[in-house]
């Protein structure tokens, strides 16, 4: 449902020019939970924001179901977005807004008629088992409830793509397991398909169908993890990482052991 195709993207600072996203070529299937792991500054979360076009790729071809969203007019791409849900690691929820004005947001911009948004906010807040919090301010959720707050915002256009940019490095071991079952939940009973960005393995690990390990703006390897048998991790990092035990449960820590052993 999602190829990106030879993907570069560049950024210039005071020492030159980096290719952060360098020549990305990958495929995700309708219905995957896609993981792309790396180490901090690999490129992940530029990947990702290439998708929907938060970032504009220098080149390459950003294809949604059989649509190339590059080659967009301004009118036409803001529809297709409309199928392209994001999630954030800092939720990003309007402070001064209630959850239910949180989660209107969206279908404010594209028109939608009150009554029609009334239905839908309250659909979205049943999603994530949240109606009791509909009158409350940000401030007073903790960070798991903000992440579903944030869910239900992504959910209310009803897209067919859901992007979750390290949507659990905020929140503490128990709230991520919760917040990993709301998303597998919406990725069964929706139908939903998720790409994650994730340092830890833990998120890739237990909710993910295929991974791609990222290293320096190029993926270095990409796992079939349904087809674990066909499909051994290639690499040391991925050795690690995926044979791992509990030590090399992070990829900067993972690094950090292979280093260690050179
Ligand atoms: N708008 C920008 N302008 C200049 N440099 C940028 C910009 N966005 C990202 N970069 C640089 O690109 C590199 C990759 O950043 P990116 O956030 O994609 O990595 P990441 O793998 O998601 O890392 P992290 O896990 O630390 O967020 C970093 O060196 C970052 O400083």
């Amino acid at each position: 449902m999602l190829e990106l195709q030879n993907i570069l993207k560049s950024f210039t600072g005071a020492d030159g020019r980096h290719d952060v996203v360098n020549n990305v070529s990958l495929s995700v299937g309708k219905g995957d939970i896609y993981g792309i792991i790396g180490a901090s500054g690999a490129g992940k979360s530029t990947l990702l924001r290439t998708i929907n076009l938060l970032e504009r790729p220098d080149s390459g071809e950003v294809w949604l179901e059989g649509v190339d969203l590059t080659k967009l007019g301004k009118r036409e791409l803001r529809l297709a977005r409309g199928q392209i849900g994001m999630i954030f690691q800092h939720f990003h929820l309007i402070e001064n807004r209630t959850v239910y004005d949180n989660i209107s947001f969206p279908l404010e911009i594209a028109g939608v008629p009150k009554k029609e948004r009334r239905e839908r906010i309250l659909e979205s807040l049943a999603i994530v088992d949240l109606q009791d919090k509909v009158l409350v301010y940000p401030a007073k959720l903790s960070g798991g409830q903000k992440q579903r707050i944030a869910i239900a915002r992504a959910l209310v256009a009803r897209p067919k793509l859901l992007l979750c940019d390290e949507p659990t490095s905020a929140l503490d071991p128990d709230t991520t397991g919760q917040i990993l079952r709301f998303l597998q939940d919406i990725n069964r009973k929706l139908h939903i398909t998720i790409v994650i960005v994730s340092h830890e393995m833990e998120v890739v690990g237990s909710i993910c169908s295929k991974v791609s390990l990222m290293e320096r703006g190029v993926i270095a390897e990409t796992l079939d993890l349904a087809e674990r048998k066909q499909h051994e991790p290639k690499s040391q990092i991925a050795k690690l990482l995926f044979n791992h035990g509990q030590e090399a449960k992070e990829v900067d820590y993972a690094y950090g052991l292979l280093r260690a052993n050179d």
